[in-house]
C-alpha cells in the first residue's frame, strides 16, 4: 500500500496527558495500544479499514511494544486468531466490517464463544448500516445473541469510544466472554479529542515469549464439554457481565425534568437523537435535554435491574433501535413484563422497522411518541411534523434548481484497467448474445451500473463462481463469473475454483488482477507486485510479471488458463469468444491483468516530479475527439464509460447533436481509441503526446512537422 499514514502514526505515539485529536476509528486504534494488546488482526472493509491500514504501517515504528499485526486474508482467519489466544493471559483485538465479515467469520465465532476466554478478546465491527453503506442491511446484534458475545455500541464521541475499548477488555476478562464493539459509519468518522494515556507494553508479546498453554480439555470447543459451556454462557458468564456493566457504569443515564417519560437509545444513535431533539427545540447542542435518556453503550446483554430502575415511575418509554427486528425492544418488553411493570413500551410502533435512523427519522418518531405520551410537550411541537417541514424545504430547493440534478451512479476511476475488460465483454456479447453473468464484490461491481449494466446475480465476496454452479447446469450458453484478485484470495479460490474443479464442472471465471484489494483501500494481497516488479515496471502496469494467481490455479488443476492485459481490448474480446465457444469442457479462467490506476498513479507521480525537477524529458499522453469528424453517435461513450469522455455542443452550426469530447481529467489510458479500433467504430479520436523539457530530437521533429504543415497550408 503506497498511501502514507505518517500523521496518524504520530498520534498513536502520544503519551499520558497529551491531547489526541482525530477521527473515531483512529481513537479506537490508540485505545487498543493503551489497553496493552499483544496483537491486532483483521480484514479490511468500510468503515473500519483505517484501523488495520494504519497499524500495518505503525507496527514497525511501535517496535518496543512488540505488538504483532496480522493482515488476514478474510474475516474467518481473523476470528480464528482470537480462538487460540484466549487460552493465554493476553489481550487480542481483531477488526472487520459487518454484517458481511461477521457472516464470513461465523464458524470461527461460534467456536470462539464457547470455551470462555482468559485474556480479553475484542472484535471491532464496522456496522455498515444505513444510507452510506455498501452491503446487505442486517444487524450484528443477531450474532451477539446467538453466539453469546457481548455487544458494545459506544456513544459516538472520542472519550466514550476510548473508554469503551478499554472497558471492553476488562468486561471480557471479568465474564470470560469475547466482546464485539459495533461502530457505525458516523462513529468511525466522527472527529474529536481525548486525553491520551501511555501505550501499554503487553506482558506477553513478540518481545516477551511464553510457553504453550496447558492441555485443558475443559477449554476445548469440543464435545462433551461444549454442553457445559452452553450453560455457562447464560449462567455465570452472563451474571458476571451484568455485574461488571453496572459496577463500572457502562450504560449512561442522563436525567431530565420530564420524568414521566424516558428514551432508551443505542449508544451509537445518541448523537442523532440529540440532534433530533435539538431540532424539536428540546435539547441544546451540548446534549442538555429535559427528557431523561438512557444511553446503552452495551446493547447485549441488557441489565434488567438497570432497565427497571430507569423505567420506574415513568408512564412510557421509547426504545430507539436501528434496524430489524426489534431485538432490544423485545428484550426490554420481557424484562418489564416479568417484573409486572405497567410502563408503556414504545419503539417500532412509532419508528420505522427498517432503514437508517437519521435525526430526521428519529425526530418524527420522538414527536409521535411525545404527542401520545407527553402531550403538554408533544402538542407544542406543532401540527407540522418535523418530516413535513423538511419535505417542504426539499421542495423549495428543487424549485430553485433550474433542472433536476442528473443521477450519478459511482463508476470506475479514470484510467481504471477494469473498464476496458467490460468494453471487451460488451463487444463479445454483441456476437454471442446474452449469458448469465455472476457478479461479485469489488471495484468490478461498478460494471453493474450504466453504461455496462452487467450482472444477472450478485452474491458475497469471492462467491460469483460458486454461485453459478447452479445455473451452469441448465443454461444454453456458458455462464461467466467475474471476481477481483481481492475476492479470489478472500473466498474465491476455495469456494469457487476448487469446488468447480472437484465437480468437473464447466464454466468461465474472469479474475481482475489489478494487484491489490482496491475497493477496500488498495491493501496488499499475496499476489501484489513486489518492489522489484514495481521498479521494473516504472510507469507501466506492474502486475504482468506477478504469477501467484496463475500458479495457484495451475496448482489446483485448472487446465484452460489465459492471462490478457485488459487494455488489449481486441485480444480480450477474442479470448472471451474462445472461452465461450471452445469445445473444452471444464473450468476456463481468464486472468484480466492491469495494475490499479490509483496505485499506479501514486507510483508515477513522484517519478515524474523528480524528472521534471531535474529538467529531464517527461512525456504524457492525452486523447481528444476531432469535432469535425465526430458524427455524434456516442458509441465510444457507451463502450467506454470513462468519466472524462463527455459531450459538448458542436461549434459547427450544421451539427445539431452534441459531439463527443474528452475533458481535462484524461490520463491518456487510450481506452477510447482502443475501443473505437476494436469495434472499428470511429476515426475521430486523436492522441497527443505532451512533452515537457523536450530534447534536441523532439525539437528537430517539431520544427520539421511545423515546416511540413506550413507547406501544406
Ligand atoms: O469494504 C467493503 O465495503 C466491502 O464490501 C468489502 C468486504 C470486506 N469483507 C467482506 C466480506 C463479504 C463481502 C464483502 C466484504
Amino acid at each position: 500500500m503506497e498511501v502514507s499514514f505518517a500523521k496518524e502514526i504520530e498520534k498513536l505515539k502520544l503519551g499520558e496527558g497529551e491531547v489526541f485529536h482525530g477521527e473515531g476509528i483512529l481513537a479506537v486504534t490508540k485505545a487498543l495500544l493503551q489497553s496493552g494488546v499483544s496483537y491486532i488482526g483483521g480484514y479490511q472493509g468500510a468503515p473500519v479499514s483505517h484501523l488495520l491500514d494504519v497499524m500495518v504501517q505503525a507496527a514497525p515504528q511501535l517496535d518496543d511494544l512488540g505488538i504483532h499485526v496480522e493482515s488476514c486474508t478474510n474475516e474467518a482467519s481473523a476470528a480464528a486468531m482470537l480462538g487460540a489466544s484466549i487460552m493465554y493471559p493476553v489481550r487480542g483485538a481483531v477488526t472487520w466490517k459487518s454484517i458481511v465479515g461477521t457472516n464470513v467469520a461465523a464458524d470461527a465465532l461460534s467456536n470462539l464463544a464457547s470455551p470462555g476466554v482468559m485474556g480479553g478478546a475484542l472484535i471491532v465491527l464496522g456496522e455498515d448500516y444505513g444510507e452510506g453503506a455498501s452491503v446487505i442491511q442486517e444487524r450484528s446484534h443477531a450474532y451477539a445473541m446467538k453466539s453469546t458475545l457481548w455487544l458494545m455500541d459506544p456513544r459516538p464521541n472520542l472519550p466514550s469510544i476510548v473508554n469503551c475499548v478499554e472497558r471492553a477488555f476488562e468486561l471480557s476478562e471479568a465474564s470470560n466472554t469475547p466482546v464485539m464493539m459495533e461502530l457505525r459509519i458516523r462513529a468511525c468518522h466522527v472527529q474529536g479529542s481525548f486525553e491520551a494515556k501511555d501505550n501499554v507494553k503487553p506482558a506477553i508479546s513478540m518481545k516477551q515469549l511464553t510457553g504453550a498453554a496447558p492441555h485443558n480439555y475443559e477449554q476445548l470447543a469440543h464435545p462433551p464439554v461444549t454442553f457445559g459451556h452452553e450453560r455457562k454462557k447464560s449462567g455465570e458468564r452472563m451474571d458476571a457481565a451484568r455485574a461488571y456493566i453496572t459496577e463500572h457504569g457502562l450504560n449512561e443515564v442522563f436525567e431530565g425534568s420530564q420524568g414521566e417519560v424516558g428514551l432508551i437509545v443505542q449508544g451509537g444513535l445518541y448523537n442523532a437523537l440529540i440532534r433530533a431533539l435539538g431540532e424539536l427545540g428540546l435539547a441544546d447542542a451540548s446534549g442538555n435535554c429535559d427528557l431523561p435518556i438512557m444511553a446503552l453503550n452495551v446493547v447485549y446483554p441488557l441489565v434488567p435491574d438497570e432497565i427497571l430502575s430507569f423505567t420506574k415511575g415513568k408512564r412510557a418509554v421509547l426504545v430507539l433501535e436501528e434496524g430489524q427486528p426489534e431485538y432490544i425492544e423485545n428484550e426490554i418488553g420481557t424484562i418489564l413484563r416479568r417484573a409486572g411493570s405497567k410502563v408503556t413500551l414504545a419503539g417500532k410502533d412509532v419508528l420505522p422497522m427498517a432503514g437508517e435512523y437519521t435525526s430526521e427519522v428519529i425526530g418524527t418518531g420522538v414527536g409521535t411518541f411525545l404527542r401520545q405520551h407527553l402531550p403538554k410537550i408533544g402538542n407544542q411541537l406543532g401540527d407540522e411534523s418535523y418530516a413535513s417541514e423538511i419535505e417542504a424545504l426539499r421542495e423549495e430547493a428543487k424549485a430553485l434548481l433550474v433542472e433536476p440534478v442528473p443521477p450519478r451512479p459511482p463508476g470506475f476511476c479514470t484510467g481504471c484497467p477494469e473498464r476496458p475488460f467490460f468494453a471487451a465483454l460488451k463487444l463479445t456479447q454483441q456476437e454471442i448474445g446474452p449469458v448469465h453473468y455472476s457478479a461479485d464484490i469489488g471495484c468490478h461491481a461498478f460494471a453493474t451500473f450504466a453504461p455496462f449494466n452487467f450482472g444477472n446475480s450478485i452474491l458475497g465476496y469471492g462467491m460469483s463462481l460458486a454461485s453459478n454452479a447452479s445455473v451452469a447446469s441448465f443454461q444454453q450458453q456458458r455462464p461467466i463469473a467475474v471476481m477481483g484478485d481481492g475476492g479470489f484470495w478472500h473466498n474465491g479460490l476455495l469456494s469457487g475454483v476448487t469446488s468447480r474443479l472437484l465437480n468437473g464442472g464447466d464454466g468461465i471465471l474472469v479474475i481482475m488482477k489489478n494487484g491489490y484489494t482496491s475497493a477496500t483501500g488498495t491493501q496488499e494481497v499475496i499476489s501484489s507486485p513486489d518492489t522489484a516488479l514495481k521498479l521494473e515496471a516504472a510507469e507501466k502496469s506492474a502486475t504482468h510479471g506477478e504469477t501467484t494467481i496463475e500458479d495457484a490455479l495451475t496448482g489446483v488443476g485448472v487446465k484452460w488458463l489465459r492471462t490478457v492485459h485488459t487494455y488489449k481490448v481486441a485480444e480480450m474480446r477474442d479470448t472471451l469468444r474462445e472461452a465461450f465457444k471452445t469445445p473444452f469442457n471444464g473450468l476456463k479462467v481468464i486472468v484480466a491483468e492491469g495494475e490499479c490506476q490509483l496505485e499506479r498513479q501514486r507510483r508515477i507521480k513522484p517519478i515524474r516530479a523528480k524528472a521534471l525537477k531535474a529538467g529531464e524529458r517527461v512525456q504524457r499522453t492525452r486523447f481528444g475527439v476531432d469535432e469535425d469528424t465526430c458524427t455524434g453517435d456516442h458509441s465510444c461513450i457507451r463502450l467506454s464509460g470513462c468519466p472524462t469522455l463527455t459531450i459538448k455542443t458542436a461549434t459547427d452550426p450544421l451539427k445539431t447533436d452534441p459531439v463527443a469530447h474528452v475533458n481535462n481529467g484524461c490520463v491518456g489510458c487510450g481506452l477510447c481509441g482502443e475501443v473505437s479500433h476494436a469495434a472499428t467504430l470511429c476515426p475521430s479520436f486523436w492522441r497527443a503526446d505532451i512533452v515537457t523539457n523536450p530534447g534536441l530530437w523532439d525539437r528537430a521533429r517539431a520544427a520539421l512537422r511545423g515546416m511540413l504543415t506550413g507547406v501544406r497550408a
